[in-house]
């Protein structure tokens, strides 16, 4: 085996992870304990990562994470947006070793080009919940975006992550209730997660017919499994008893509606909200949800580091563009002025490839690594990231493609399959 590429990345600031091991090491363990030893909790097909999970959960959790918003059109559109593109491998490429897998974003260098997607109320597909998938994180050299909607307090996931980089999506309340947002924001920050993705795209969820057959909202369960993140905010509870004249406690049903109708108020903000954001969090502000070329225009105008091009994996906006689709326009249109990151529908290691060629710097894996998670726990979700990234890691490296970086992956390397 060839030396890494990547071994000695160095990162700067704080949570930097530890040398993660090279995703190829991942195959070859596998071959080399062969049935012996112990094997990896699940299939290594990427497309079996789904339907296993779907017998595991329960049909609420199973609707509620597989769902789509409407006739799930959106959804199958992203999938279908990768298929129109094909990789080009080069033949009789020479190189030192394998490819180097590194990204460079928020101004610091990244092992590996993938990140873990905010997902809320974990505990529904694992009892260990977000505490599983931000160890496994951490473990693996991936950053975590830790959702404001987690079934786990901020300071329980930030521990669970010990030195992994950490970042902090937030459903961002309206303005009527930025004190709870400052809260929030400074409880992150103190509990050193470096960047704050803010989602845009949903303040309020989807029109979601799983999850309407099922009556089911993961919020207002009776166990009140989903709602940890914002039952243990100091400024959320004194609001509310101020209002209730009641603890969270006793009348959890209610604290459940409120905290739901807090984070998701119903209202969008505006582009004038952002320099809110701007004075009370220190740091990268990434948005989240961007779809088109004006709103992309728009980030650059009020000055944050990065973009999330994302439909939130279909589940919101029905009939609305593919995700992967749009990345090159929105690529061309911002790309040098800040940090593309990607998701809505990569499911393996070529989708990776072609969204980083399209212009991603980072791409944000999301349902895979939660059907990770409903098969097993910590070690379903790191089986998850090391598959995908040993898949990604030799689909380059059989391409001749040197790198991820866009002197390598980039449009040169892809081809449209409908001009064939
Ligand atoms: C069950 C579920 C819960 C999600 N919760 C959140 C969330 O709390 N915050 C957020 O910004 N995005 C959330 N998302 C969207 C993901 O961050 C990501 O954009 C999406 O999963 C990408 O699509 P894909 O999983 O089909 O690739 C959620 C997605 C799913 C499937
Ligand atoms: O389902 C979602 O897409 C989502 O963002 C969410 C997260 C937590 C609770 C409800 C919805």
């Amino acid at each position: 085996m060839p030396p890494t590429a990547n071994g000695n990345v160095t990162l700067r600031g704080r949570g930097a992870p530890k040398p993660p091991i090279h995703p190829v090491e991942y195959e070859k363990s596998i071959y080399q304990k062969g049935l012996q030893y112990e094997r990896p909790p699940f299939s290594f097909h990427p497309e079996q990562w789904e339907p296993a999970a779907e017998q595991r959960m329960s049909a609420d959790a199973r609707g509620y994470v597989v769902g789509n918003a409407g006739t799930g059109e959106t959804g199958r559109k992203n999938r279908e947006a990768f298929k129109k593109w094909s990789i080009l491998p080069k033949r009789l490429v020479t190189t030192k070793g394998l490819p180097d897998l590194s990204t460079k974003v928020l101004g610091q260098r990244f092992p590996f080009p993938i990140c873990v997607a905010p997902v809320g109320v974990q505990c529904i597909f694992n009892p260990d919940g977000e505490r599983a998938s931000a160890a496994a994180a951490a473990r693996d050299g991936v950053p975590y975006i830790m959702s404001t909607a987690s079934s786990t307090s901020i300071e329980d996931v930030a521990k669970a992550n010990g030195d992994g980089v950490r970042w902090f999506q937030l459903y961002w309340p309206s303005r009527e209730n930025d004190d709870i947002t400052i809260s929030l924001l400074s409880r992150a920050k103190e509990a050193g997660f470096s960047a704050l993705f803010v989602t845009l795209d949903t303040y309020i969820l989807g029109w979601r017919p799983s999850d309407m057959d099922n009556g089911y909202n993961p919020f207002l369960r009776s166990d009140n499994i989903g709602v940890a993140a914002g039952f243990s905010d100091p400024v959320f509870r004194s609001r509310f008893k101020e209002k209730h004249g009641t603890e969270i406690e006793d009348d959890l049903h209610s604290a459940a509606t409120e905290w739901t109708g807090t984070i998701f108020p119903g209202l969008s903000h505006g582009w004038d909200d952002i320099q809110f954001l701007k004075k009370h969090w220190d740091g990268p502000i990434i948005l989240k949800g961007i779809q088109t070329v004006e709103d992309a225009k728009m980030c650059v105008e009020v000055g944050v580091d990065g973009i999330v091009v994302s439909n939130h994996g279909g589940r919101q906006v029905d009939g609305g563009v593919s995700s992967l689709g749009m990345l090159p326009r929105i690529v061309d249109a911002v790309g040098d002025k800040l940090d593309v990151f990607f998701d809505s529908g990569i499911r393996a290691g070529a989708d990776i490839a072609k969204a980083m060629a399209l212009g991603a710097k980072m791409c944000l894996i999301g349902r895979p690594y939660i059907y990770g998670l409903a098969l097993g726990g910590e070690g379903g979700v790191s089986h998850v990231l090391k598959s995908l990234l040993g898949d990604f890691e030799l689909t380059l490296h059989l391409a001749g493609i040197e790198s991820a970086s866009p002197e390598h992956l980039n449009r040169d390397v892809l081809i449209r399959e409908d001009q064939l």
